[in-house]
């Protein structure tokens, strides 16, 4: 579970987070939404201990994330930011390999081999192992940098926009993976992720954190709180929730 209480923050005078106060379950998929400089990022990075609140506290599965050092809270969690800067001259398997870091720090052992490997399998990246991740295309890539997070073998998966440049294939193929990982039972995993599409949120997602303006909005159960009024709020846009042949279904109007 993750608590954050009363976590504030701002940069260069401008308040970026407002007293936000939540919980996120575990075993959830929890999409993080609302509009351009809601807070949405920086939100994500607080919980991953990347940036520091001016006040408040993240704890994740108990543990005060910003009293953490950078290897405890890489054993706790992974982060995919939404762009990755240079890519690496890397392999594909070595990208994937570079996730078990935190735990061998250099000197990786059978179970890291094997937590890699099965990364690889479990993102269909089996056939790419050898290729230079510079040569992929932008959703093979993406798919690489899912993996090495999930290669992490962390409780939590933060994961920043991880759909953007996809196309509607690769974005299911993510979407149907990730959510096969999520769950309570042993070695399954908790995710938290920034998305803009709302119908993907809205068929992938079991509990929603709605932001604007660096306040939480709501926060709970995606079926329990997510409605057309709430995302015409959120996004100041008439916006309708709806389903098509079973599936849930955002539009504008
Ligand atoms: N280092 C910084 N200095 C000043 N302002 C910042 C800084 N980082 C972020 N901001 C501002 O904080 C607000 C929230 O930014 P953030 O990137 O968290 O929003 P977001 O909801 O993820 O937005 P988007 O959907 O556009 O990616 C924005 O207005 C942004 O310009």
């Amino acid at each position: 579970m993750i608590e954050i209480s009363s976590l504030s923050m701002s940069r260069d005078d401008v308040q970026i987070l407002r007293d936000v106060s939540l919980s996120v379950p575990s075993g959830r998929l929890a999409a993080i939404i609302g509009p351009n400089g809601a807070g949405k990022s920086t939100l994500l990075h607080c919980m991953a201990g990347l940036l520091a609140p001016d006040s408040g506290q993240v704890r994740v599965n108990g543990q005060d994330i910003h009293a953490l050092r950078e290897q405890g809270r890489a054993l706790i969690l992974s982060l995919l930011t939404q762009s990755q800067g240079a890519v690496p001259r890397l392999s594909v398997r070595d990208l994937v390999a570079f996730g078990r870091w935190p735990h061998h720090r250099g000197r990786p052992t059978p179970t890291d081999h094997t937590a890699t490997a099965e990364a690889m399998a479990r993102f269909d990246l089996d056939a790419l192992a050898q290729r230079s991740v510079e040569s992929l295309s932008g959703g093979q890539r993406q798919r690489a940098f899912v993996a090495m997070a999930y290669a992490q073998s962390t409780p939590w998966m933060f994961l920043d926009e991880p759909l953007a440049a996809l196309d509607p294939k690769y974005v299911r193929d993510i979407m149907d993976r990730l959510r096969a990982m999520t769950g309570t039972d042993t070695g399954k995993r908790s995710i938290a992720l920034v998305l803009h599409d709302l119908s993907v949120a809205a068929r992938y997602a079991d509990f929603c954190i709605a932001m604007k303006a660096g306040r939480i909005i709501a926060a709970g159960p995606w079926r329990d709180i997510v409605t057309s009024a709430l995302l015409s709020e959120l996004y100041e846009t008439p916006l309708r929730l709806a389903e098509l042949d079973g599936a849930p279904v955002v539009v504008g109007l």
